[in-house]
Parts: structure tokens; sequence; C-alpha cells
């Protein structure tokens, strides 16, 4: 395995959230000085800040909770695929792609230019492509913008579809730097016994 090269946005209190969500803080529960010995950290955040995945529940009560999901599904092969300058991503943008046998796909859409604000707008993918990536033996879809679904959708449709397949989600991406083409992917969530998301660590490897 090569070199690992860094897919994650980094944390602190300018990391974009989504509008009305809880604010990235990272503040000294104690310092050195305070308590003699060791400086102690406290972290609060939202489970969907920067990059990180969501489990079923975020978006289906019912849904497996992040301690449940299968490790496997964010670690092994991916395939980036880039798909900048779609508003929308279909299966027809990727039928020249071979899909087949990589069970991780990530997408480059180049929507998210800003990544000092939280976007406006982004790339979405069509729930269409749901059945088609399962039917390609897809098990995760990783993005470089917040969302699978438009940013103003309540009903969010290519969750729910990614999700009716056993699509799982990875979002929030910086995938700017990498060439399209076949890489290693480890991005695990942090075991959170009841969490909707979890931040992730995302890195490639060729
Ligand atoms: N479903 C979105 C996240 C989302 O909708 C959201 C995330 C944080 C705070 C509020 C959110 N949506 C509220 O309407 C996602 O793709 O993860
Ligand atoms: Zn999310
Ligand atoms: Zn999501």
């Amino acid at each position: 395995m090569g070199k690992l090269i860094d897919v994650s946005m980094p944390l602190s209190s300018t990391v974009p959230i989504w509008p009305g969500d809880t604010l990235f803080a990272y503040e000294l529960t104690w310092t050195k000085e305070e308590s003699g010995s060791v400086n102690v950290g406290q972290i609060t955040m939202s489970t969907h800040t920067g990059t990180h995945i969501d489990a079923p529940f975020h978006f289906d009560s019912q849904g497996e909770r992040v301690l449940e999901l299968d490790l496997d599904l964010y670690a092994g092969t991916a395939l980036v695929v880039d798909v900048s300058g779609r508003d929308c991503v279909r299966p027809e943008d990727l039928e020249s792609e071979r899909l087949d046998g990589t069970q991780r796909v990530l997408l480059k859409t180049n929507s998210w230019k800003d990544r000092s604000v939280f976007p406006v707008r982004i790339a979405c993918l069509h729930e269409s492509l749901a059945p088609y990536l399962f039917e390609k033996g897809v098990r995760l879809i990783g993005v470089d913008v917040p969302s699978v679904d438009p940013l103003d959708s309540k009903e969010l449709p290519a969750h729910h579809a990614l999700h009716g397949k056993g699509i799982h989600i990875l979002e929030g991406l910086v995938l700017d730097d990498i060439e399209p083409g076949k890489y290693h992917l480890m991005a695990l969530p942090l075991p959170l016994k009841e969490g909707d998301g979890s931040p992730v660590r995302a890195v490639l490897s060729r």
C-alpha cells in the first residue's frame, strides 16, 4: 500500500456546518497548568460536520445506528470517478466507467468550490443511481459535498433510494487533488453506539 492521502476536511471552529446545526468547538477542559499534568480537551460537534458517514438512522428512525454498521463497507478498493459539471448525477454519467467489481465509488462533483463556507448549491445524485449502482455491486457511495440530495430537500430521495438498495453514504470528501481511478479507501466511523452519523478520517492510497 502506498502513502496515505488525506481526503478529509480539517475540523476547527471555522469548519462550515449545516445552517442552524451545532458549531464545531474544541476546548481544553483542563490545561496542563490547571491539572498539574496534562492538557485535556473536549469537542462539541454535529455528527454531519466535515467528512462523515450517514447511518440509516439519520433518515429512517428504524434504521441502523453507527455501531451496527459493517466496518468492511468503509475500507477497501474504491473507484474515484469525475462527474464534474453535472447538476444531478445519473446512471448515464457513469456508463463509461468500469464499475463492476468495485464495492465503493467516490464521485468527484467539484461542486463545492469554496470550502470555507457551507455551499448554497451542490450537485446531487438522481435516485435512479441507486438501482444502477446496486446492479453493479456497489455498497458505498462517497461524495465531495455535504449531501447526496439537494440541500433544501426534505424528502431526501437519493438517501432513501440508496438505503433501499443497501448502499451506504459517505459525504464531505475532499477530492480536488485526486486523479480519477482505483484506490484503497479507509474511512472508519467512530464506534458511536446510538449514532445517526459519524465523522471519519478518510484516506486513500494507491
Ligand atoms: N441529510 C443531510 C443532512 C441534513 O439534512 C442535516 C444535517 C445537519 C443539520 C440539519 C440537517 N437537515 C435539516 O433539515 C445529509 O446529507 O447528511
Ligand atoms: Zn450526513
Ligand atoms: Zn446525508
